[in-house]
């Protein structure tokens, strides 16, 4: 079938243009401008067993490994939570921070792909380490950061056990934790990423609940990203503020241990 064909095909089937034309210039390794100005060529095979593939929920990032974030490009793969736009304003709240009270070492709890700690050691130059309890998110965060030549210790555990000799050190503690509730229903794309990275026992609130409850945070600034529906809650439980995302939703917490 010519790629004109399958584009128009594929669009009848609900599959965005730009999304057929991304996976097809993936296989080709063409860019779009060139399949689009070449339409009457033979689309191949590999590229139609990808919109198939595309069509069943499959997340795009996960097909083609790699995701923006803070305008760089991460590797990326199935096992890892895909960074969602929100968490730039987490990012960028914590940068804000670090300037701010100049902050030298941050530990991140649950880097998943890595690109909150890398992004924060490439804008602001602070010394990292992170922690996740997926040892594939500590495999995808080595990887990035030797794509971008970021040096950051990296150990397998949960919060931050594995650095508990050293947490008195950190200045900064970030972290895009799990907060959906146990009941919700996801959209179908949602269900291919991991679960731990994604629930939070009944209320969502299961690792706020247990950070703040088992860590010391005096003399510290703790920021983490929250569900839309958790900032009072969250408010209540850590005295902490709650900043809007982009949206206007409730999304960020920021507390300062006194
Ligand atoms: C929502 S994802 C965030 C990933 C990445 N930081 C981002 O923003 O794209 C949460 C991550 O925390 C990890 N995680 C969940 N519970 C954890 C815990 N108790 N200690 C350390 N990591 C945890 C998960 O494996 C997952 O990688």
């Amino acid at each position: 079938m010519k790629i004109s064909e399958v584009l128009k095909l594929y669009k009848e089937k609900g599959l965005p243009e730009r999304e057929a034309l991304i996976l097809i210039s993936k296989v080709l390794e063409r860019s779009k401008e060139f399949v689009i100005s070449h339409d009457e060529l033979e689309c191949p095979e590999q590229a139609i067993e990808l919109l198939e593939k595309r069509l069943t929920g499959y997340p795009l990032q996960y097909i083609l490994g790699e995701v923006e974030f803070f305008g760089r490009k991460f590797y990326i793969e199935e096992g890892v939570l895909i960074p969602r736009w929100e968490t730039e304003g987490l990012v960028e709240i914590a940068i804000d921070l670090i300037r701010k009270n100049g902050i030298k070492k941050v530990l991140e709890i649950g880097v998943g792909s890595g690109v909150i700690l890398i992004t924060l050691a490439l804008e602001t130059g602070v010394e990292c380490y992170g922690t996740d309890i997926n040892p594939k998110a500590i495999e995808v965060t080595r990887k990035n950061s030797q794509m971008y030549d970021v040096s950051c210790e990296l150990k397998l555990g949960e919060y931050a056990e594995p650095f508990i000799e050293k947490f008195d050190e950190f200045e900064l503690i970030v972290s895009n934790p799990p907060y959906v509730r146990a009941d919700a229903v996801l959209p179908i794309e949602v269900q291919y990423e991991p679960p731990d990275a994604l629930f939070a026992g009944k209320d969502g609130l299961d690792f706020y609940k247990k950070f703040f409850e088992r860590y010391n945070i005096q003399g510290k600034i703790v920021v983490m990203e929250i569900g839309e529906d958790q900032g009072e809650a969250l408010r209540k439980l850590t005295g902490g503020e709650i900043l809007k995302d982009l949206a206007g939703k409730d999304r960020y917490l920021v507390v300062i241990g006194n």
